[in-house]
């Protein structure tokens, strides 16, 4: 999964440009209009109008999509795998553009924009994983290469990774991969939305974020997502209600379709597809009464699916000897250590220095050309 060199990760990022450039010559629908101008973000609200979309000669997936969502507001989208998430997601960064109706970010349309300007100002945890032979830090830093080593703990301790981080020898100088760590799925997907905190959008799409990661260190996340990206507007897809529950809107898909919307808790009083969703989500059980309306107890009850093959980071053979001591570091008792801690905690409440994704991040560089 990592490169062998960092002359291949140099390589690969000239590349990811190299793609980006002839994807957006290619696609019709990324080319910037002849008079596109700067898309300036100020408060982050993001509208669909009457929003149609099909992949190319397929047949339609939404159909007159109206949605708004207002500054610092978190909209969920929870649907089953191939319900249409990240192609909501996917026109909101251009990589596909709508067929009918508008996307506006604070009244701009977003096809009358340049792609830079719109990709700049939206920061992205995207499915995929993508990461660079290099040091946990510039890993990291990929999302805006401005940022301060502070923000980047910052970032780690929200996600609860700092402490682990800090127990390698080498620290956040530790490199990634071959010779270095090999963080588990789940620890790479913390790291991504640490990624995505020190990234600069006003608006911040997460997608999946926390697939992979056991329940209770989700549900410590998810509660601090409106800490985590302060003042931003955050748009969440996930195909577990557990990861949408705390959002403040929340649109159901099913069959590449809206079928429901609102909150958690009207969602679930409905008894549809989202009670149907979250019922499967918890083990199969059924919900009472009581946790249909209390999101928080129902997380109590919910099984640490995961936690148990969570022991360690997982390390290369040659690696081992990067651990200060060979007592394994526990990812629970990590986090637990650092939400005890006042100064830690505050930190985090604290957080938040603004960065940009590149218009190169790999993240907009379509996987067939990646070479992870
Ligand atoms: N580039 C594409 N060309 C044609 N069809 C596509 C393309 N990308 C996705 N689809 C189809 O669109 C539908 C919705 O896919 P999408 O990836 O948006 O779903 P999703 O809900 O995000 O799924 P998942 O949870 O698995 O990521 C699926 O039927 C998928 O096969």
């Amino acid at each position: 999964q990592f490169l062998q060199s960092g002359v291949r990760a140099f390589v690969t990022s000239f590349l990811s440009v190299h793609c980006l450039i002839e994807n957006s010559i290619q696609a019709p629908g990324l080319r910037d209009e002849l008079d596109a101008k700067t898309l300036v973000v100020d408060q982050g609200i993001v509208e669909l109008k009457n929003v149609s979309f099909g992949y190319c000669g397929q047949k339609e997936l939404l159909s007159e999509l109206d949605l708004k969502v207002h500054s610092g507001q978190t909209v969920a989208l929870v649907g089953e795998s191939g319900s249409g998430k990240t192609s909501i997601l996917n026109l909101l960064l251009r990589i596909c553009d709508s067929t009918q109706g508008k996307v506006l970010i604070d009244e701009q349309d977003i096809q009358q924009v340049t792609v830079e300007s719109l990709r700049a100002n939206i920061g992205v945890v995207p499915q995929e994983k993508i990461w660079f032979h290099n040091t946990i830090m510039d890993n990291i830093r990929y999302a805006n290469s401005s940022v301060q080593d502070e923000q980047i703990y910052k970032a780690c301790i929200a996600v609860g990774l700092h402490g682990l981080i800090s127990s390698l020898k080498n620290g956040y100088k530790t490199i990634m991969g071959e010779g270095g760590v090999r963080p588990s799925t789940g620890e790479l997907r913390r790291l991504a939305i640490a990624r995505g905190v020190v990234s600069a959008g006003k608006v911040v799409i997460l997608d999946e974020p926390t697939s992979n990661v056991d329940s209770r260190t989700e549900y410590r996340i998810l509660r601090n997502i409106k800490a985590l990206f302060p003042g931003r507007t955050v748009l969440i897809a996930s195909n577990r209600p557990s990861t949408t529950a705390h959002a403040d809107h929340i649109l159901v898909l099913r069959h590449e379709s809206v079928v429901e919307q609102g909150t958690h808790a009207s969602l679930m009083s409905k008894g549809g597809h989202y009670y149907s969703l979250w019922s499967r989500g918890v083990g199969g059980k059924r919900p009472t009464s009581h946790q249909k309306h209390s999101y928080p107890n129902e997380m109590a009850t919910y099984e640490s699916e995961g936690a148990k093959s969570l022991k360690n980071i997982p390390l290369g053979e040659n690696a081992r000897s990067q651990l200060k001591s060979h007592k394994p570091t526990y990812m629970n008792e990590t986090l637990d250590r650092h939400e005890n801690n006042p100064a830690e905690h505050n930190a985090t409440e604290s957080m938040m220095e603004r960065g940009i994704w590149r218009p190169d991040a790999p993240e907009f560089v379509p996987s067939s050309a990646r070479e992870f």
